[in-house]
């Protein structure tokens, strides 16, 4: 099998600022447009008489897709080089960009900040940068764009980085690496070659970057989790004493002959073989979809979830998690949701909410119900424990909705840290 790297792309900018242009742009300078839709760009920029192609009309037309549940447009745009193939989530930035942007994200690895350099650091620039910062993207990418409508002015650039560089102290955000790059998207400046508009700007191209970018991969320095989706028990009589259970391992591997404890009924077994297809593995790695069978006959249903014995998960019925509001009802103390977490549902009820974030920087704040798009810090007690992880550590282990038990909507995205 090949192995090509997979960059996921978040990508946050306010109106106007030039978002759909950049991923046009992208589209065309890795050759990942389409005839038909490369000549429906040149018909409708000359039908609108522009002297340039008006890129922006290449994610005209995608659909939107469901996500978890929640009614949202996030369109998946896919583009590769020779080296790297690419996945970005395109989020609308004009309605409800938190939640929009917290659901596109919260798979992502890099967030493109998008700043129009006419305008600079705007008050949603702290919101994006932000989210960023909770959802823990390793890789922030500001892209200053725009910079042929300021003379692609050095100066212009640097009193935004300053402005940035300001922000980010405030935040106390551990990026790994926060990178400015002076882009026109609509000119095609510093994306996939070297601007000599601006020969003052020294370092990668955007595309460059994002190519030798390594993001982390949060979940290969986790704890093994294998969540089971299937028990596969073969009728046939030659296969009698097979038991299998599939799913997809998340964080850490998993070998034949680990002993593993099966949540939530602690049962402890070894594992007997792993499967991947028609292949018999001796290691599992994260993100395979595997076929599991133990030593011992365990009684293990759909939901429940294998880990190593000496890497357990927190077990608790009382947590307390920062959640992004996503549903225009406000969450309020005392409400009763359904928690999904993972496969796993429980009731949860809203003991406290201990604060309103502020996602300018400025501090949290006290409430009595969170909003849409509200972020906030908020104690729940659960039905039956969880097992989970801290999000940092595994974000499909830290992370879960709540879902309106009326309506089946969901109105919140949570993370556990
Ligand atoms: N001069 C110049 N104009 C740009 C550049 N990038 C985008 N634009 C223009 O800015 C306007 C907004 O660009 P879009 O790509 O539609 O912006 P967007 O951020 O996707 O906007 P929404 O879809 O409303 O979120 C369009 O008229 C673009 O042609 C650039 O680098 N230079």
């Amino acid at each position: 099998m090949e192995n090509r790297k997979l960059i996921k792309i978040a990508t946050a900018g306010s109106v106007d600022d030039g978002k759909s242009t950049l991923i046009g742009r992208l589209l065309y300078d890795t050759g990942s447009l389409t005839t038909d839709k490369l000549e429906a760009i040149e018909k409708t920029s000359r039908q609108r008489g522009f002297d340039y192609l008006d890129f922006s009309l290449a994610t005209d037309g995608l659909v939107a897709e469901r996500e978890q549940g929640i009614t949202i447009d996030v369109a998946h745009i896919y583009f590769n080089t020779d080296k790297t193939n690419f996945i970005v989530a395109d989020t609308p930035g004009h309605v409800e960009y938190t939640r929009n942007m917290v659901t596109g994200a919260s798979t992502s690895q890099v967030a493109i900040i998008l700043i129009d350099a006419r305008k600079g650091v705007i008050e949603q620039t702290y919101r994006h940068f932000f989210i960023s910062n909770l959802l823990r993207l390793s890789h922030v990418v500001v892209a200053i764009n725009k910079m042929d409508l300021v003379g692609y002015d050095e100066d212009v650039f640097l009193k935004i980085k300053a402005d940035f560089d300001a922000l980010v102290e405030k935040s106390n955000f551990q990026t790994e690496q926060i990178t400015f790059i002076p882009i026109s998207a609509l000119k095609g400046e510093n994306i996939a070659k070297k601007s000599a508009e601006m020969p003052w700007y020294v370092g990668n191209t955007l595309l460059d970057h994002l190519e030798v970018l390594e993001p982390e991969d949060l979940q290969e320095q986790a704890f093994a989790r294998f969540p089971v989706q299937y028990v596969i028990r073969p009728k046939t009589d030659a296969f009698h004493d097979f038991r299998g259970f599939s799913g997809k391992l998340y964080g850490g591997n998993l070998n034949v002959g680990d002993q593993v404890t099966i949540l939530p009924s602690f049962t402890e077994s070894k594992i007997k073989s792993i499967q991947l297809f028609d292949q018999e593995l001796e290691v599992a790695v994260p993100g395979a979809s595997i076929t599991i069978t133990l030593e011992d006959e365990v009684d293990i249903s759909r939901g429940d979830m294998i880990v190593k014995s000496s890497e357990l998960p927190s077990s608790e019925k009382s947590i307390t998690a920062t959640i992004c509001q996503v549903n225009h009802k406000p969450l309020k103390i005392g409400q009763k949701y359904t928690l999904q977490h993972g496969v796993n549902r429980v009731l949860a009820k809203v003991e406290s909410i201990q604060s309103k974030i502020q996602t300018d920087f400025s501090g949290e704040e006290s409430t009595e119900a969170l909003k849409l798009n509200d972020i906030g810090k908020v104690s729940f007690k659960l039905s039956k424990a969880i097992h989970f992880d801290p999000y940092q550590v595994n974000r499909s282990n830290g992370s879960f909705i709540l879902i309106d038990e009326g309506t089946h909507d969901t109105v919140s995205v949570g993370f556990i840290f």
